[in-house]
């Protein structure tokens, strides 16, 4: 299981890295506008494979044309250097 990351290691990867994203409720968001209905459905169903392939997943909320992702690894109880990866694969899908 990875480690989590302190307070400071995530602000950093976000300041680095991740900057669409924040960290809410000890998890990293982010929404996506998309233009269309089926764009997001076709987002959701990119990072669905992408998640499978890691053994990661996120929490996703679909309204409308805004897909929310929720990243956080459950069974640590926090943010870990899996999540980071996971994000960072959902920003090349959302591009
Ligand atoms: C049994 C299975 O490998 C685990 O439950 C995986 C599945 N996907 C997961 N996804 C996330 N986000 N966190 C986890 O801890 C996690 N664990």
């Amino acid at each position: 299981m990875a480690e989590l990351l302190t307070d400071d290691q995530i602000d950093q990867a976000i300041r680095d890295h991740l900057p669409e994203w924040k960290v809410a409720d000890n998890a990293l968001v982010r929404s996506v506008k998309k233009e269309t209905f089926l764009d997001g459905i076709r987002l959701v169903a990119t990072v669905a494979q992408l998640a499978e392939s890691m053994n990661h997943h996120p929490d996703i909320d679909i309204r409308y044309t805004t897909i929310t992702f929720r990243v956080s690894s459950h069974d640590a109880g926090g943010i870990t250097d899996d999540d980071l990866v996971l994000a960072r694969h959902i920003d090349t899908a959302a591009g």
